[in-house]
């Protein structure tokens, strides 16, 4: 039967090493190409590094970083400064200008220490005069924090859209890959380092990723020459001891400030209530997105656009309240850093001590500020290369993921559009179809032949592991198969766009997904276009009979259905709220009828014209299950009692299938007999066997 661990993917081993020695390689091409090449293990062709593994600095990977950066870096920057031109060109001038002020610092504070000198060795030092002095350096320290102030915001801007604009792009594409393309270990791969693309603009979590490494690159660069300038300016030889002692002491200064606990970071801010539900129901759609348990439903209710639109919405929601309180946490008075001010004021001593000396101070504190701070930036540097690097490689992930082509998807020139048939339901034509799932030696199913007419009734029916389900998410283009034919209104169904397809069936597998979400949405996911009609939905949950559940939920319809094992992807700031008032579980029974209740949500719709049921009823009463075939029955039916939909289910109660018009008798993967129920007995093989056993 349908189950979850069906959609489970193969282990991410990577594939074992060719027998014969690695013949050299053709030169990769695509970027998909370069980035796989990036993450070979040395002389082992076929092997590749685990996702994240930082590449190893070399000649070869430094080779293809350079080709990657023309292939996909500078468009991908080009297209992230499009979003906001104007800021983004702010920002990098901000970082430049900025880059500019260390250096600029020290000189300013020589001259004022040179002046200071010059004033008590001529005799006219007055306290006034250096009050002056302190507090013009004072000024010039709020104008740069105010700078730095206005340069932080501004980074926020920018980080944020380009953030936005990566992860939708990102949930677009995941959600439209189909269970094929995502069984593939390498396409798996592929799209984890894209995450850890995507969450780099986070910033911090991954080894300090971040994608402004790059524009950090840039500024240390400025920062590190001017530095430079400013030493080859003041060299002239001499160093006081008493200096470079009280240097140090001005340098372990604000580290003895926090070990005695003396902080002036700014609190925390408290996240607002809406911007915590809007930042849970993001990671919602999140987890629909990337869960691997809820890709079939993703696909066959068609539910990408809203899951991307309900991401959207709630993104959106939580960036305004969150751009609002930093651009509020950014004003100048609370961005202003104390420390900085402490800094200013250790060079009290040393103008103090300018009476015993008869160097210029001046010179020799900017010549030991530069020399520290280019010892700094120089280290700085080669952390940022590193990490920039590294994220070109990630970077390339995502691009690459950007080329993924679902694998079910028809070529563009080989789609033809979904016909139905003049009075509705399916034709339904199967030959030799075989299948065996990646890494199994044995095939699932060998050699399926059966016709199913325009609205016949079709029951599969046979011992565990014999194939049903395996057959079910083939007619339901889940999966692909490798043998045989498949012919659905006289098309092969490989010619069909899956996602026009589905838009003509409904179904129940048998591990429906459980969303951690109200009634509502996890019956109306069946039809999001009805999901808003509160109508729509209490007449799905009449059909399967639900209603009686709904109506001893503590919010009715509104009722958050809580469900094991929803588990949250650890974005920074994503998390889930299980503390809502109006929270409930649910019985085995009882979610299988709200799954019957999402099949039913467009299970009446004109366009739809196959119900795929895998065991709907199996842990329902005897009187629910015959009240529920009695629905299906009828929905499948014109008023007039006109057949107008197929129907396939999957039953072990053959009490039930003797209801189809035709039944699958399934072993070991083949169809052993196949007819009317009647037949079937007749023929008094294995089905006969098998119904006398049930009665
Ligand atoms: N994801 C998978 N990967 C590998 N093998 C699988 C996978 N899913 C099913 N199989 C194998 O394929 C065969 C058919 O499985 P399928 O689920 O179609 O049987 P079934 O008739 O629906 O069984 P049941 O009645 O127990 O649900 C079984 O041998 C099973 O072990």
């Amino acid at each position: 039967m349908l189950s979850s661990e069906d959609f489970q993917f193969l282990s991410r081993s990577p594939p074992a090493p060719p027998k014969k020695p690695p013949s050299p390689a053709p030169p990769p091409d695509s970027v998909y190409d370069l980035w796989l090449a990036s993450r070979e293990l040395p002389a082992q062709r076929g092997s590749y590094f685990v996702p994240g593994t930082q590449r190893p600095l070399n000649l070869a990977n430094a080779r293809l970083a350079y080709t990657l950066t023309h292939r996909c870096t500078l468009d991908l920057f080009k297209v992230l400064w499009g979003l906001n031109p104007f800021r983004t060109t702010l920002m990098m001038t901000l970082q430049v200008v900025r880059s500019l002020f260390p250096a600029f610092r020290g000189y300013s504070q020589a001259l004022i220490i040179d002046e200071l000198q010059s004033l008590i060795a001529s005799g006219s030092f007055t306290w006034f005069r250096l009050f002056c002095l302190v507090s013009s350096e004072l000024l010039r320290r709020s104008v740069e924090s105010a700078l730095d102030s206005f340069a932080a915001a501004n980074e926020d801007v920018v980080v944020e859209s380009a953030r936005f604009y990566i992860e939708h792009k990102q949930l677009e594409h995941r959600v439209r890959l189909d269970v094929p393309t995502l069984s593939d270990p390498i396409v798996r791969d592929l799209l984890q380092e894209s995450d850890l693309f995507a969450r780099s603009f986070y910033g911090g979590g991954f080894g300090l990723l971040s994608p402004l490494d790059f524009v950090h690159i840039i500024s240390l660069i400025t920062e590190i020459i001017s530095h430079i300038f400013l030493i080859y300016s003041l060299t002239n030889g001499a160093i006081h001891l008493c200096i470079l002692t009280l240097s140090i002491l001005s340098a372990t200064l604000p580290l003895l400030i926090s070990r005695l606990g003396i902080s002036f970071e700014h609190p925390e801010p408290v996240c607002p209530t809406q911007e915590a539900r809007a930042a849970e129901r993001q990671e919602r759609m999140r987890h629909l997105a990337y869960s691997d348990v809820h890709r079939p439903e993703v696909a066959l209710f068609g539910l990408e656009r809203w899951i991307l639109k309900s991401w959207a919405d709630a993104r959106q929601m939580a960036s305004s309240s969150g751009l609002s309180s930093s651009w509020r946490d950014s004003s100048v008075m609370s961005r202003i850093n104390f420390s900085e001010f402490m800094f200013a004021l250790q060079n009290i001593p040393l103008v103090l001590l300018l009476q015993t000396s008869s160097a210029s101070l001046g010179s020799l504190s900017a010549y030991r500020s530069s020399i520290q701070s280019v010892v700094y930036a120089i280290g700085n540097l080669m952390a940022t290369s590193k990490m920039a690097f590294q994220g070109l490689f990630l970077m390339s992930a995502f691009c690459a993921s950007m080329e993924l082509r679902p694998r079910l998807q028809p070529k563009d020139e080989d789609a033809v559009t979904y016909r139905s048939m003049p009075n509705g339901g399916m034709s339904i034509v199967v030959k030799g179809l075989s299948y065996t799932y990646p890494g199994m030696s044995e095939p699932a199913l060998k050699d399926i032949s059966f016709t199913l007419q325009p609205g016949e009734t079709l029951a599969i029916v046979g011992y565990n592991g014999s194939g049903k389900s395996t057959l079910a998410k083939i007619l339901l283009r889940i999966i692909d198969f490798e043998k045989g034919a498949l012919f659905v209104n006289g098309v092969d169904i490989r010619r069909l766009n899956p996602s026009e397809y589905h838009q003509h069936i409904t179904t129940v597998f048998q591990s429906f997904s459980k969303f951690n979400s109200t009634v509502t949405e996890n019956v109306g996911l069946g039809y999001v276009d009805k999901m808003e009609s509160k109508p729509a939905v209490e007449r799905a949950v009449r059909l399967a009979e639900a209603d009686g559940v709904v109506s001893s939920l503590p919010d009715g319809l509104r009722t958050i259905l809580d469900t094991p094992g929803f588990d949250t992807i650890s974005y920074p700031g994503g998390f889930s709220n299980h503390q809502s008032p109006h929270h409930s579980g649910l019985s085995g029974g009882e979610w299988q009828r709200i799954a019957l209740a999402r099949a039913f949500m467009r299970a009446n719709e004109p366009d739809v014209d196959l119900l795929v049921f895998d065991e709907p009823t199996s842990s329902l009463d005897a009187h629910a299950q015959k009240q529920i075939f009695d629905t299906i029955q009828k929905i499948s039916r014109s008023p007039s009692g006109e057949p107008r939909k197929n129907v396939i289910f999957i039953t072990h109660r053959l009490a039930i299938a003797r209801r189809a018009d035709k039944i699958a008798m399934m072993e070991n993967g083949i169809i052993s007999e196949f007819g009317s129920h009647e037949a079937l007995l007749q023929k008094n093989g294995s089905y006969a066997a098998l119904y006398q056993a049930s009665i």
